[in-house]
């Protein structure tokens, strides 16, 4: 990879004893669209919360966050301030409740433009509705006027991406944006996203339970369980050879692409909860391939080929250390 935008070094958090991040390493080259995928619950959310500093004051957090080589871990709020929503822009799964119910849309966007760009009066509302346009909101400089209630959830969720392009970022992180969202809506959203960062050159992080999503958007993939990368490969090599347990158990319950819907084979069982971690790899308890072996230490990544990482001890027995 060309030099990172963005490198998590050992990333751990602990909620007062309970670790919900285990050392995660995970860098994002400028431009590139990543893709982290695992059950609720993974630590997905926690990993970019803690890089952002977002986390409330009691979790711990420890390793290593480095933008464009500054360190943003422990680095005073001034600085974390101006990197959020600066050259990094997040947005959730529920945009109705990120939007300000009482504020006409255009205010709201042209608010965001003034806090990043110091943008102003007429020339705000304008930027604000090419950034609507930019999004596919149709019939743009009406909608300025709309409230958030008038708008869907799809169109809700454009004006979150219209805001988070406001400060040109270099990385958006995008935690489940289409999961409140039906189908069709949800692939238009997915398509925009992929277009914007053509578009903008920007980075992508795409947070999301369903490797599905991911794989319709991303070039690279991490997958996480337990508070730690599991597996990470280019989009293509992870749905040709899935190597850990876990990435094979989330590819076995997508649903077909053609032919008739059918029940998804979950993986039985849940994932552990920060205070009740298994010894050795988290996921033996559920996988069907651990051997007594597994709970004896937790597995180092190994590299699977080139650009393609897995961290089980039976499936990576033989091959190198990543
Ligand atoms: N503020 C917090 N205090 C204590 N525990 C927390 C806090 N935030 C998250 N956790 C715990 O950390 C673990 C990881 O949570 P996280 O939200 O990152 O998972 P996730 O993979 O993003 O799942 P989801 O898609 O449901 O958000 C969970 O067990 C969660 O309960």
């Amino acid at each position: 990879m060309s030099e990172p935008l963005v490198a998590l070094r050992g990333l751990a958090v602990d909620f007062g004893g309970a670790p919900a991040l285990r050392g995660i390493d995970l860098a994002v080259a400028p431009g590139e669209a990543l893709g982290l995928v695992g059950e609720s619950g993974c630590g997905k959310s926690v990993t970019w919360l803690a890089a952002l500093g977002l986390l409330p004051g009691r979790a711990r957090v420890t390793g290593s966050v480095r933008l464009g080589g500054e360190e943003l871990l422990g680095a005073p709020p001034a600085v974390l301030d101006r990197v959020r929503g600066g050259r990094v822009a997040m947005i959730f799964q529920d945009p109705a409740s990120s939007l300000n119910p009482v504020h006409r849309i255009g205010r709201q966007v042209a608010e965001a433009l003034g806090l990043h760009g110091g943008l102003r009066g007429a020339v705000a509302r304008a930027e604000a509705r090419r950034l609507l346009d930019q999004v596919g909101i149709p019939d743009a400089g009406r909608r300025l006027d709309a409230y958030p209630h008038e708008l869907s959830g799809g169109q809700s969720q454009r004006v979150m991406i219209a805001m988070a392009l406001a400060s040109r970022p270099e990385l958006l992180v995008a935690d489940e944006p289409t999961t409140a969202l039906d189908v069709t809506i949800q692939a238009q959203i997915l398509e925009l996203l992929g277009a914007l960062r053509r578009e903008t050159g920007m980075a992508l992080v795409l947070i999301s339970h369903d490797l599905g999503v991911v794989a319709e958007t991303c070039e690279r993939v991490a997958v996480m369980y337990a508070g730690r990368i599991v597996e990470e490969a280019p989009v293509g090599r992870l749905f040709e050879r899935p190597t850990h347990p876990y990435t094979q158990g989330l590819l076995g319950a997508l649903p077909p692409l053609d032919g008739p819907r059918r029940p998804l084979a979950a993986i039985p069982g849940g994932v552990p909860e920060p205070g009740a971690m298994p010894p050795g790899c988290a996921f033996a308890p559920r996988c069907t391939q651990a051997e007594p072996a597994c709970a004896a230490g937790v597995p180092e990544a190994v590299a699977v080929e080139p650009g393609h990482a897995a961290a089980c001890l039976r499936a990576t027995r033989d091959l190198v250390p990543a």
